[in-house]
């Protein structure tokens, strides 16, 4: 089926192609152009919500005929660490400012356990896809646990992935890579249960 995803992130495209081989994933932005979408919403679910409705509030208005029956999907996530306050969270992709990169996200984080001298400690990823289909709003949570560390080892994946060890691996998700993540990431347990759920209403 084909599914416009509301999302600019090319990290994330790039996963739910893969994650979606059946599937026709379109980015939005290849129908509307660049969107700047606030996301003004106290949880990964609010966001989510938000980022998936504005989509699909654009394309079933008139201006866009053939996207009448779309199926609009999003996904918010960021990485929390406890002992942070589990920091960042939903200011993932700002935390170290508006349009701040990952480089510079990174950073800050690891100045932050520097402060507390800790060079490892326990993390985790959330991801929320929010669905929304003939003006239904639907959403499914998936997480990922592990341990941040001080540095960033490896090239693979995106954003905090350099920085973060899942649970029984001794190695980064930059140095394991694409493959090892998408049988267990917070997004693929997250999409898996979207799957379901489109199975059931579409
Ligand atoms: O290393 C990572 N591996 C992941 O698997 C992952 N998933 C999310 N994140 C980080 O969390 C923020 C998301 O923020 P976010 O959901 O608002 O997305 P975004 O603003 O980048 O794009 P959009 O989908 O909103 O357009 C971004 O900083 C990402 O780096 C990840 N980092
Ligand atoms: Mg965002």
């Amino acid at each position: 089926m084909k599914i416009v995803l509301a999302s600019a992130n090319k990290g994330k495209i790039l996963e739910f192609e893969k994650l979606m081989p059946n599937d026709e994933v379109v980015a939005f932005s290849q129908i509307l152009g660049t969107i700047d979408i606030d996301e003004d919403q106290d949880s990964f679910k609010g966001n989510a919500i938000k980022k998936a409705k504005t989509i699909y509030d654009l394309l079933i208005s008139k201006d866009y005929e053939n996207y009448k029956n779309v199926i609009v999907i999003s996904d918010d996530s960021g990485i929390s660490v406890p002992v942070l306050n589990n920091e960042p969270g939903i200011y993932s992709a700002r935390y170290a400012g508006i349009n701040a990169s990952d480089k510079e996200n990174n950073k800050k984080l690891i100045e932050n356990l520097n402060k507390l001298n800790i060079e490892k400690t326990s993390a985790f990823y959330t991801a929320c896809i929010a669905i929304v289909y003939q003006n239904e709003v639907y959403t499914v949570h998936g997480w990922m646990h592990g341990n941040v560390i001080n540095k960033e080892l490896g090239e693979g994946g995106f954003g905090y992935d350099p920085m973060f060890i899942p649970n029984g691996f001794d190695k980064t998700l930059g140095e394991l890579g694409y493959e090892a993540k998408k049988d267990f990431s917070h997004r693929t347990k997250a999409l898996n249960l979207a799957k379901k759920v489109l199975e059931v209403i579409i």
